[in-house]
């Protein structure tokens, strides 16, 4: 069996060579030809899996080491009978330590602290903000509940659960618009089927906010008009961004890189805990699939994740400020920054 595997997916190398014949090749490397003999391959997102990449190809199944599926066109692979499996919720507490770092952040930057005592933004809850939450799976349901955790009052958007469960305990975009002091998107990025994610921020939407809030995206680059962003910042609309997924990315817009208060190149999941188990589930998929005996990275992590850490735990554990300032300084080292990166311990 040929096995691909992406060089920079970490905590693999060698557990799978005495069972296939593996080859780690650069994104930039896993072509038509390169997949052409090859049964399985084990990506991340730098990859597209489509037919101009599969077409031919005698693969039959593909484990992604990360949450996000867009980079897969799952509808060509149902039909060519290759099976895709993804890695649901590995990093969501990293991308959870991403949101609420950024939100402290932004309000210690702005003023926005309640006292002098607390204008460190480290002791105090976050009552006095509210905080709308647009997509409440994996990551966002995790997002809510530190929110609430923390005393801010929390809209839960998510119109394919409030389909699903009943609008019960559900708020509208609308009235996040009218109503948040943060936005923060965790969809995926969908371009059809019911209530499409694809510019779901746009222009309309951005002229109906009524709070000047902060507007987070770590979700996909596209769920967010990033031209749009840049008018509704100019305008007043919004009074900052945090932005870790861009449209376009690694050639991200230098305007809204200019203006973003927090602007980081998709490192939000970027723990090491979450790579690990990215790994881990992945090499559960393609072992289960191809009967292989079981492998796990050396290393093992389980799924703690607490309840909502405390504000100075969380300020602690990771800064976006540095992060921010690496990509502003070299913002053609989008890539070169994410597979550099040193992967952050998660907030315990
Ligand atoms: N920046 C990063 O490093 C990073 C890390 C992890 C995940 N992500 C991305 O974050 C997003 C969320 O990941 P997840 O694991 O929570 O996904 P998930 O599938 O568990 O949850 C997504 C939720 O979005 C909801 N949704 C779909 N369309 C919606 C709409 N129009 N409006 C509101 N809600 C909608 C779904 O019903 C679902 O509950 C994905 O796009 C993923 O790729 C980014
Ligand atoms: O979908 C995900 O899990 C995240 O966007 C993830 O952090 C992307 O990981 P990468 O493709 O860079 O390994």
């Amino acid at each position: 069996m040929k096995l691909i595997i992406e060089k920079n997916i970490p905590f693999i190398q060698g557990l799978l060579d005495g069972m296939a014949d593996v080859e780690y090749l650069a994104p930039e490397d896993i072509t038509p030809e390169t997949m052409r003999d090859a049964d399985a391959l084990i990506t991340r997102t730098r990859t597209r899996c489509d037919a101009a990449l599969l077409e031919g190809s005698r693969c039959r199944f593909i484990a992604t080491a990360t949450i996000g599926t867009d980079h897969i066109d799952l509808d060509y692979c149902r039909a060519r009978g290759i099976t895709v499996a993804n890695a649901p919720g590995c990093n969501a507490p990293a991308v959870a330590q991403y949101v609420f770092a950024s939100i402290l952040a932004y309000r210690k930057a702005f003023g926005l602290a309640r006292d002098v005592s607390d204008v460190d933004g480290c002791d105090s809850r976050l009552s006095n903000m509210s905080l709308a939450v647009v997509g409440v799976g994996n990551v966002g349901s995790i997002v809510a509940r530190w929110g609430e955790g923390l005393g801010m009052r929390v809209l839960r958007v998510d119109p394919l659960r409030a389909m699903a469960e009943g609008p019960a305990g559900f708020s509208t975009l609308a009235d996040a618009a009218r109503e948040a002091d943060v936005i923060t998107f965790h969809t995926p990025l969908t371009r059809d089927g019911y209530c499409p994610t694809y510019h779901m921020a746009d222009a309309v939407f951005f002229n109906t906010l009524e709070r000047k809030p902060l507007v987070i995206n770590s979700a996909r680059g596209p769920v967010v008009d990033n031209a749009a962003l840049v008018e509704a910042i100019d305008g007043g609309k919004v009074r900052a961004a945090a932005i870790d997924c861009w449209e376009g990315e690694p050639g991200i817009s230098p305007a809204l890189l200019e203006r973003a208060f927090i602007a980081t190149p998709h490192i939000a999941g970027y723990s090491r805990e979450g790579k690990i188990r990215a790994t881990s589930m992945a090499l559960d998929a393609i072992c289960g699939f191809f009967a292989l005996p079981h492998v796990s990275p050396l290393e093992t992590v389980g799924f703690p994740v607490p309840d909502h850490p405390a504000p100075h735990e969380i300020s602690a554990s990771y800064n976006p400020l540095a992060d921010t300032a690496a990509l502003r300084l070299n913002p053609s080292a989008f890539e070169a920054l994410r597979n550099g990166y040193n992967y952050r311990p998660e907030v315990r």
